[in-house]
């Protein structure tokens, strides 16, 4: 037996959450660093509940002890009204992914924006940052647009087959930096902008297996180019395969998914997570699914993210 300070429970509620590897990456990372943890998906599909369950989910949370929780699709902004207390950056940016459950109180925070951000200093520390083409302006890009913003970037070109989406986002991430240009674009101007651009970043669901194939004409893109997807599932994408080929600097995917989950790891057990050691740890997790995969005729696990 032991209470929330001796050891640590944390869950992920979401849709679709089971084949997450969020959890096994905290496990394991507390495992080495010996500390008793245990992270458990709590799935509205499978306890088919609405997203709109997720207040009541925190309460019972904190009444069988939890000590934090991940909070993902499609409780992001649903969630924030039942938070004492939200960090600044996940207030800006309109979305929480982390809840600390400390005294009775909710604590929210988001890791989505701070993972990417330290992923691509750690992945791509050399990229030049001034003007930056991002790909797709749903939930996980708004998190990484708003980490390009911060990290310094002048000039976002925000492109989504979705015009009101790009326009829309565009406006609010303006609004949060007035110092920098936030435009928005749908793809057929991908032509015009590449050439001006110092970096491409990809949060569309295309490459996934589920999606394959690649999101922009391969060539529009030249070896001066630094790339960063964010799909992870397959790791090497199509875009992070035929961009490596082209001698373009690379930031997959799995960066960003160990970036959260090492952030989520420090805010919750007060403890620094050994990234390296995290990545190391995904890349076998992800190597397993895909061998695993390959043995059932090439399909990937229905993972959603
Ligand atoms: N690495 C990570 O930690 C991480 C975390 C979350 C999601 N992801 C990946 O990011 C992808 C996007 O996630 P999301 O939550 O933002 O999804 P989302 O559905 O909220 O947003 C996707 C956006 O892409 C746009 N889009 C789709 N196809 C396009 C195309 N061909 N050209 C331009 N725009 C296009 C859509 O209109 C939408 O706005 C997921 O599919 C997943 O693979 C990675
Ligand atoms: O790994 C996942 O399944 C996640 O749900 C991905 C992303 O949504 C993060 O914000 C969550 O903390 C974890």
């Amino acid at each position: 037996m032991s209470n929330r300070a001796e050891s640590v429970l944390v869950g992920l509620i979401g849709e679709g959450v089971m084949p997450s590897l969020t959890p096994p990456m905290h496990e394991r990372e507390a495992d080495v660093q010996g500390l008793r943890l245990l992270y458990r998906p709590i799935d509205l599909l499978e306890l088919a509940l609405p997203a709109a369950a997720v207040g009541d989910l925190l309460t019972a949370a904190q009444h069988m002890g939890f000590n934090g929780l991940n909070i993902t699709h499609p409780c992001k902004q649903l969630v924030m009204k039942h938070l004492d207390e939200i960090s600044d950056d996940a207030a800006r940016l309109g979305a929480v992914n982390t809840v600390l459950i400390q005294d009775g109180r909710y604590i929210g925070h988001n890791t989505d924006f701070s993972g990417f951000g330290s992923a691509l200093a750690d992945g791509l520390p050399d990229a030049h940052l001034d003007r930056v083409v991002q790909l797709g302006a749903g939930g996980a890009g708004s998190a990484v647009a708003y980490a390009l913003l911060k990290a310094g970037v002048k000039e976002l070109d925000l492109v989504d087959m979705d015009a009101n989406r790009a326009a829309e986002r565009a406006a609010e991430l303006g609004e949060l930096f007035p110092e920098a240009s936030v435009t928005p674009h749908t793809p057929n101007e991908l032509a015009q902008l590449m050439p001006r651009t110092d970096g491409l970043v990809h949060c569309t669901p295309i490459g996934m297996a589920a999606h394959p194939g690649l999101p922009l004409d391969i060539e529009l893109l030249e070896p001066r180019h630094w790339v960063a997807d964010i799909v992870y599932r397959p790791i090497d994408t199509q875009l992070v395969r035929e961009a490596r080929a082209k001698g373009c600097a690379v930031l997959d995917g799995g960066r960003m998914a160990v970036g959260q989950a090492a952030d989520a790891f420090q805010l919750i057990t007060g403890r620094v997570a050994d990234r390296e050691r995290m990545r190391a740890h995904f890349l076998e997790l992800i190597a397993q699914e895909e061998a695993a995969a390959s043995l059932n005729g090439g399909t990937l696990a229905k993972a959603a993210r």
